[in-house]
């Protein structure tokens, strides 16, 4: 099968997160879309991060109805903070018969240059790039490249950080989250 995987802290995972995963499912060669939820992530700082089975029970509960999207925790099991390319060498040797891509979105890429080994992996997986409203410029490097594939999937300015935010002052953010991640973080009393 052809795996997008789509990597994130997700805390919390978003409509954004999870309309640019189904446009992906629906309109790519994909078979199905990994949310891949990242303990630490490399660039981040640990503050206000849920816990990582929170997190994964968010992405659980966002993506139950969607066929073709699945939560994936197989990077709590690794070294911490999650390199990419050391996430990717352990899936090829779970799953030999998958063949894997990386799902970005422009800001990623922005900052690409400066992922661990990252023309190791832009040799060996295709990328989904979709568009993102962001400053800086891409890398001249990955403009036109053959393994970057540009995606017209919708634009959706929404961040987890200022759902938090929101959350924290008293707002109402629930057009922002799936119904069931909504009720999840309320019951639990997330990010007040
Ligand atoms: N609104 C959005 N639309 C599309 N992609 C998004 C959106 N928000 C985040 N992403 C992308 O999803 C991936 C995972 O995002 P992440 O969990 O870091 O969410 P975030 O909303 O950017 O979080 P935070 O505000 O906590 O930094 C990243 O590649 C990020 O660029
Ligand atoms: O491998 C790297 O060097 C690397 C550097 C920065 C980010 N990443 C991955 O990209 C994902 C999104 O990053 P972030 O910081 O935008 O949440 C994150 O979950 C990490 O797995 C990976």
């Amino acid at each position: 099968m052809k795996i997008g995987l789509y990597f994130g802290t997700f805390n919390p995972i978003h409509i954004g997160h999870l309309t640019i995963a189904n446009h992906l499912a629906e309109h790519s060669d994909l078979d199905q879309i990994w949310f891949v939820v990242t303990p630490q992530s490399p660039f981040k700082k640990k503050s206000s991060l849920l816990d990582n089975y929170q997190r994964l029970e968010m992405v659980f509960q966002a993506t139950k109805d969607y066929d073709k999207l699945r939560p994936s925790d197989i990077e709590f099991s690794l070294k911490q903070p999650n390199y990419t390319i050391d996430t990717l060498v352990y899936l090829e040797e779970k799953y030999p018969n998958h063949t894997f891509s990386l799902i970005m979105g422009e800001d990623n890429l922005k900052g690409f240059h400066k992922w661990k080994n990252y023309e190791l992996i832009l040799e060996n997986y295709n990328i989904y790039v979709y568009p993102r409203i962001s400053e800086g410029k891409t890398d001249t490097q990955f403009k036109d490249h053959p393994k970057i594939h540009h995606v017209a999937a919708p634009i959706m300015e929404i961040s987890s950080t200022f759902i938090r935010n929101s959350i924290k002052d008293g707002k109402n953010i629930r057009p922002l989250l799936p119904y069931a991640v909504w009720e999840y973080i309320d019951e639990m009393n997330f990010y007040k």
